[in-house]
């Protein structure tokens, strides 16, 4: 080393000290944070909802500096969050995984990347993780913007009546994955509600592959690594677990395609301000009945955010619906609402009440 480039790396170490007190004062906070974690009541679910909920209000009042993503921000925030519970080691959560499945990435959204998670084959299986207390919480995929409501989460929530206590919305940017090139491919393997979110791109693209509907995206990716001629349709994560080349990105049809999952749970999340309630209920079958149920929100200005029915099995032309509206059980409005409603219902079951999920 020349003297005038010795002269430089040291005059960069002395730099470096003020860094590094950040750095020591960055601990300290942490470790304050992690003291306080410790003499608080709650759940992870209460805990990380309330937080993510908080979280676009304090990225709201800082200005960033351009270079500093909110996002990474917000992921920053959230993995200091995760790291400040409970270690805890029965407050796993199920998701359907394998790991860089959507669900994992939407699980680690809301939980932080340091939560115990306990990845599952179906989404059946998240809910009995929940059900018979393996897991405190689980998260499955409940509506996406481009193709609906995900049909085996509904038909879970009629069977297994437990609780929604917090929700997670993703952008949702799938990729073409596969070992060769695009005119290697023979197969498209995918979860089906990812392969119809890409439907109109595969039809022009690929028309002469044959489409596979696999359990989650990332055993699609799974798959396509083992089979030259298979190819995926999963995230860019999953592209990177299983050594994938991306050939297409972005090939969802609809660009603004989100998917919003549920974190199923027995937590019961307090009042934020911004809460919505999910209900889901069953009415006698006359002219006028639903119509009349969905009067009592009108009547008392509660907006609706989702409504879908789901046909009762065994039972012709008969409908659970689902119903979501902003505003918190806890709350007069609400609570006169849902002892109205059940007043008019064969069945209802408040599914929960909690803070209303963001993009960000
Ligand atoms: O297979 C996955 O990766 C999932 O997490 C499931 C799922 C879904 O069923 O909707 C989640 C998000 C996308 O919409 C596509 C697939």
């Amino acid at each position: 080393m020349t003297a005038p480039e010795k002269a430089a790396s040291e005059s960069e170490l002395v730099n470096l000290e003020p860094l590094q007190d950040l750095d020591r004062q960055l601990l300290q906070l942490l470790l304050k944070r992690w003291q306080l974690a410790q003499s608080c009541s709650g759940t992870a679910i209460e805990w990380m909802g309330a937080s993510n909920a908080f979280f676009p209000t304090i990225l709201g009042e800082t200005e960033l500096p351009a270079g500093l993503e909110e996002e990474s921000i917000a992921a920053w925030l959230r993995h200091t969050a995760s790291l400040c519970k409970h270690p805890d080691v029965n407050s796993r959560v199920a998701y359907l995984g394998p790991k860089f499945s959507y669900s994992y990435l939407a699980t680690t959204k809301f939980f932080g990347d340091a939560a115990p998670l306990a990845p599952v084959d179906t989404i059946e299986a998240v809910f009995e993780a929940v059900a018979c207390g393996d897991c405190h919480a689980g998260v499955v995929p409940i509506e996406n913007s481009t193709d609906g409501r995900i049909v085996d989460t509904l038909g879970m929530l009629v069977k297994h009546r437990l609780g929604i206590c917090g929700e997670v919305l993703l952008p949702i940017h799938h990729n073409l994955l596969c070992l060769g090139g695009r005119e290697t491919i023979v197969k498209v393997c995918s979860k089906p509600q990812a392969l119809s979110q890409c439907r109109q791109w595969l039809a022009r693209h690929l028309p002469q592959a044959e489409l596979s509907a696999v359990a989650s995206t990332t055993e699609a990716a799974r798959m396509a690594s083992e089979q030259p001629g298979v190819a995926a349709v999963a995230s860019a994560e999953a592209a990177r677990q299983y050594g994938l080349q991306v050939v297409d990105s972005k090939i969802e049809d609809n660009r603004n395609n989100v998917t919003r999952f549920a974190i199923l749970g027995t937590a019961t999340p307090a009042p934020t301000g911004r809460d919505k309630t999910t209900m889901l209920f069953q009415v006698t079958h006359k002219p006028g009945a639903l119509a009349d149920a969905m009067g009592i929100f009108r009547d008392r200005d509660l907006n609706l955010t989702w409504i879908e029915s789901f046909p009762i099995p065994g039972q012709k032309a008969e409908y659970f619906f689902f119903v979501e509206a902003e505003g918190h059980r806890d709350e007069p409005k609400m609570r006169d609402a849902v002892s109205a409603l059940k007043q008019q219902s064969l069945r209802l079951d408040v599914l929960g009440s909690y803070p209303v999920g963001t993009i960000s």
